[in-house]
Parts: C-alpha cells; structure tokens; sequence
C-alpha cells in the first residue's frame, strides 16, 4: 500500500503539488488524472524520490520513504517514464536489462526473464539487438514496460505510459495491459491525461487540478457522483460513452425485465450494445438494454 500524507512540493516559489494525500491499496491500479502541469508527474517522482517533497509523508506499507536510502528504495519499483525513456545508446538488450545489472543478477537469470518478458509483450526476440530509435513509438513503450516489470517489484509507477501511441495501438495495448497476468499482484500508480485511459485502466481515479485532488473514487462514482462542477465538467465531453463504460448489466436489473442472456452480469453496456448490433436478429435485445440504460441514467443523481 501507498499512502501519501498531506505531500507538497514547490518550484520558485510556486506550489506543483500542494498538500495532497491519497492511498493506493495493494493491487490496485490508481490512475492520477489532470490536465498538463497540474501536478501528477511530480507526484509519481515523489515516491521514488526522484524529486523530495518539501513536506509531508509518504509511506510504503507503513514504512517512510525517507527513512531508506533513495537508491535502496527505487530497486523495489518500476518505473515507466514518459516516452518510453529508454537509454538512447543502449540496445533494447541493454536497455531491459539496466535493474538486473544493478542488482548484479547472472546473465543466465537475466536472459530468460528477458525473453519471458518479451513473449509477455508481445515483442519479438529480433529487437533485443535494435537501439531504441530503431523501434516503433508502440514497441519502444513495450521495451520500457518489461524494462520496469523485470525485477517483479510489487510497485510499479506509470507516467504517461501510453502516452505516445495512436488510439487504435493505444486500445490493442490497453487490453493486452489489462490482461497481463505480471501485473495483476502489483500496487500500481498510472498518471495520464487521457479521460478514457483513465476510465479503462483505473480502479479508483484521482483527479488532480493545479496541483491538487479534487476527487477521488471509482469511475462510476466519478461520473455519477461528481463532488463539484470541475469534476462534472471535466468528464463533460466524454459523458455519454462513459456512462455506457461503467455501466454493468446487474445495475440495470432493477430496470430491466424478461431479459436473457448470456452475457455475464459484469460487462458493461457499452459491450453489450456493440456485441448485440452485430446480428439484426438481436434488435429487441439491443432496444430493451438502450431503455434499460436510459431508465437507469434517470436514477442517478447528475
Ligand atoms: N523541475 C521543475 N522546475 C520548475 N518547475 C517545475 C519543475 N517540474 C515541474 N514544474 C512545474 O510544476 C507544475 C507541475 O508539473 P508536472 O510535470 O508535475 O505536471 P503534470 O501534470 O505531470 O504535467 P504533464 O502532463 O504536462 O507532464 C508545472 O507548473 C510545472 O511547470
């Protein structure tokens, strides 16, 4: 667990990060959400140190990140930096296997976790001699995912890890992402600026602006229960589709009537529009979900 206590950081005088608390509980995907400069990369550098907050604490599992050497403490993370941050004159090879060397692992150890990182990824072994330059945007965020993961530390800090990529490549990895097996026992803190990478990949969000929370919660309580007129506002342009997304189909049991299906009671109606619109013959299906859907938006206190 990560626990950040009243955490603030001045630049010139100027608060970045301005008394801010939050939690991260174990495997969970926290996403910090904000527009640029509102404070969320100085946040994630915060708990590995690579900025020191000038007051408040974090905490590691109850432990202070200050009372360990940086160095010490940065070995238990990963740390996916934006745009991919990969050394520029280290082959992919080199690159991935920066932790290791520290760390002083054999090469045998450190070649097969490579190669099962590689698989895991979907990359394919022919890189491992290519520098950076010579990958795509998608593959060169790839190499820095498996560099950040190849220790297993439980901790895996984020920044725009997807950042670079188009929307249809950033959807493929998006589902890939979220089935990585690697990633399903890790405490992990993702900052982006993206409302529906946010929506996709996060268990709870925080939405950040100059330099402070404004809301925390899930999704649905992000966009059904917005604290203020920022938080509505923000989510404004992506309301529709993202009502759909976290929307589950046991919410409209209540609504819903002589309704069967195969679907499971967990997936959300945006899937289950698109799947039903597939085949004209599931037309009442798709009607009784949309008036479902529609009733169901009615409850909700927006
Ligand atoms: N090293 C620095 N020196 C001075 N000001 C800084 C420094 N790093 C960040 N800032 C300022 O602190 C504020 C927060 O920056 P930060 O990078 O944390 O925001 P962000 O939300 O991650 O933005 P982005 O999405 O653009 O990366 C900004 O106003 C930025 O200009």
């Amino acid at each position: 667990m990560i626990k950040a206590e009243s955490v603030s950081k001045h630049f010139g005088g100027k608060p970045a990060v301005d008394h801010i608390s939050f939690q991260a509980n174990d495997k969970e995907i926290l996403v910090l959400l904000g527009t640029s400069g509102c404070g969320k990369t100085t946040t994630l550098k915060m708990i590995n140190r690579l900025i020191e907050a000038d007051s408040g604490n974090i905490l590691i599992d109850g432990k202070n990140i200050r009372d360990q050497k940086a160095e010490d403490l940065r070995m238990g993370i990963g740390f996916v930096m934006q745009n991919s941050g990969l050394f520029p004159h280290y082959t992919v090879k080199e690159n991935i296997a920066t932790v290791p060397n520290l760390l002083k692992w054999d090469k045998k150890k450190t070649e097969s976790r490579t190669n099962e990182l590689l698989a895991k990824l979907n990359l394919s072994p022919d890189i491992l001699s290519r520098f950076p330059h010579e990958l795509s945007g998608g593959q060169q965020q790839r190499v820095g995912i498996a560099r950040a993961l190849i220790a297993d530390s439980p901790i895996l800090l984020m920044d725009e890890p997807f950042g670079a990529l188009d929307n249809i490549t950033k959807a493929d990895i998006h589902s890939e992402f979220k089935s990585l097996e690697e990633l399903k026992n890790k405490t992990i803190i993702l900052v982006t600026h993206d409302v529906q990478e946010a929506f996709e990949l996060g268990h709870r969000i925080c939405l950040m602006d100059k330099g402070k929370i404004i809301q925390t919660g899930t999704p649905k309580e992000m966009i059904y229960y917005p604290k203020n007129d920022f938080v509505k506002d923000f989510f404004a342009a992506n309301r529709l589709l993202l009502e759909y997304k976290v929307t589950v189909l046991k919410d409209l049991f209540p609504v819903l009537s002589d309704f069967n299906t195969d679907f499971s009671e967990d997936s959300n109606v945006w899937n289950i529009l698109q799947n039903l619109s597939s085949d004209r013959q599931n037309t009442a299906a798709y009607e009784k979900i949309t008036k479902a859907f529609n009733d169901y938006r009615k409850l909700q206190t927006v």
